[in-house]
Parts: C-alpha cells; structure tokens; sequence
C-alpha cells in the first residue's frame, strides 16, 4: 500500500500506427480475451491505488477509440496526438493542469502487462528522490554495437546496460521544457528520459518485471496473452500481488 495523498495523472501514448506488427488495424487495437490492447492497458493502470485518471493520445484518423469501453469512461480523457510518439506524448502533457499535476507518468498503450507493484515502487523512488525515474530492466545478454554502419561487433559493458520501458515519471513542468527544448534543438527523443537526461535532469532507473514487454512484432502479441494469464493465475492464487 502505497498511503499516498495524492493521486496522479498517466499520459497514454496510443496514436501509433503498429507498423512492425503487420497487421490492418493499429496494434493497441488487438484483442486479447476480447479485449482492446489499449482497454487492457488502460484497466491496469487505472486499476492501481494511486492512479486517478488518463489522458490517451490517439491519432486524428483514428476510427476504433469511440467503439471502445474507454469512451464512457468518467476516468479517461483524450488528445489528439502527433508525428512521432514524442509528439504525442507532449500533446497529451500539455493538455494537464501541471499546478494541479505537477508530477505525470507516460505510459505505452502497447504496454499492458505492466505490474501495479513495479508502478507503485517508480512512484514511491521518484517522491522519495524528488527526480523523476522510468521502469527499466537489466539486460540479460552480451551487447554488442555496430561499426560505421557494418555488422561488425563491438562489446558493450553489460552491467551498465538496461532496457527502458514505461511508466516513466517526472515533473509534468520540467518534462514538458525538455521535451519542447528537445525538438526545438532536432535532439531524437524515444522515451522521456532522454529528453530530460539532454536537459541536464537526473533520471533514475527503477528494476522492473521482464514481462512488462511492449507489443512492437506480430509474435509479441501471443507472448503478452501468454503473461496477462499467467498475471491472473498468479493473482488469483496469491502468489503476484499485481
Ligand atoms: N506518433 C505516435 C507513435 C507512437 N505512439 C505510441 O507510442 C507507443 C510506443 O510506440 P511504438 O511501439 O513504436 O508504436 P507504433 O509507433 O505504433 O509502432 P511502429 O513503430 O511499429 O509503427 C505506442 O503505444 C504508440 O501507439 C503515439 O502515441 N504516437
Ligand atoms: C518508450 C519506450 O517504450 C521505452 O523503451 C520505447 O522507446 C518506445 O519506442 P518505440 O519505437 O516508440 O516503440
């Protein structure tokens, strides 16, 4: 239990086309036990103690949102987002209040597997730091980095890598300078830590579950079943406090 006066705002970035996946409709809007991606994804944050509400960022075309249980649901706002996923993110933090939110976590649409406790320790780091931080997974196998363009190895230090995932959290404010001061400046932003790690902002890494996976390629899809069931099995039997 996380006691916590205040609750606190997710940014939804689901104005993506899905290319990698290869399939007719946008990925957040593939079903699993006929369920929308993006209405998974939006269940289990909302579901969390110290989530209050979101702000989903959909594309201008997008046609599938209104046939979705989310529409009618008093929690949940929507933007209309942009070009790129940073686009979209900053749409959807500029339509906040930041005095009334001065903190905001981005989350991915294609990301339903996240874990109320990975959630709930990002918040606690981040209030406790008084930085923001994202959720983040050492990674498991050597590294390697290409030369000059050629498929030749060079090996990077493991224990100093991870991967990012989402929520990432920081001060609604301060993000949103960064983000806007990075794009003025052509700096390629993929996740909101390096906008602000660009602007001199300390971001801290928050270990997180492996199974938080974000749904990018057509075998993703059967992967992310796979974990919601294996969630509530676990849920259910006590064995995963979500
Ligand atoms: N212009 C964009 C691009 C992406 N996203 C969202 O950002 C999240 C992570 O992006 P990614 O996995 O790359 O999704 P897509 O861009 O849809 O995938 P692809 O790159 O395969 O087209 C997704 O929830 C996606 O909907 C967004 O809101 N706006
Ligand atoms: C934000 C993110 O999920 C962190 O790993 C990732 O950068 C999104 O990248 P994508 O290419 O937009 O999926």
């Amino acid at each position: 239990m996380l006691n916590l006066a205040e609750k606190f705002c997710v940014v939804v970035p689901a104005a993506g086309v899905g290319k990698r996946m290869l399939t007719s409709c946008p990925k957040q809007y593939l079903t699993i036990a006929n369920h929308t991606i993006l209405e998974h994804t939006v269940q289990r944050l909302l579901s969390h103690e110290a989530i209050a509400n979101v702000v989903i960022v959909l594309s201008a075309q997008d046609e599938y949102f209104a046939t979705t249980s989310l529409a009618n649901n008093q929690a949940v706002r929507t933007v209309i987002g942009g070009k790129e996923r940073v686009d979209s993110v900053l749409a959807g933090l500029k339509s906040l209040d930041a005095a009334q939110q001065p903190w905001v976590l981005v989350h991915d649409a294609a990301r339903p597997c996240v874990r109320h406790q990975d959630i709930s320790r990002l918040i606690q780091y981040c209030l406790a730091n008084d930085h923001g931080g994202i959720l983040a997974m050492p990674v498991r196998d050597t590294m390697k980095q290409s030369q000059c363009g050629q498929k030749i190895a060079k090996t990077l230090v493991r224990s100093q890598m991870w991967h990012a995932l989402t929520p990432q959290m920081f001060k609604t404010t301060e993000l949103i300078q960064a983000i806007s001061a990075a794009l003025a400046n052509n700096i390629t932003i993929t996740d909101e830590s390096s906008a602000m790690e660009a602007f001199g902002y300390s971001s801290g890494l928050v270990n997180a579950s492996g199974d938080n996976i974000k749904i990018t390629q057509p075998e993703d899809l059967q992967l992310a079943e796979f974990i919601l069931n294996q969630q509530k099995i676990n849920l259910s039997s006590g064995a995963l406090c979500e």
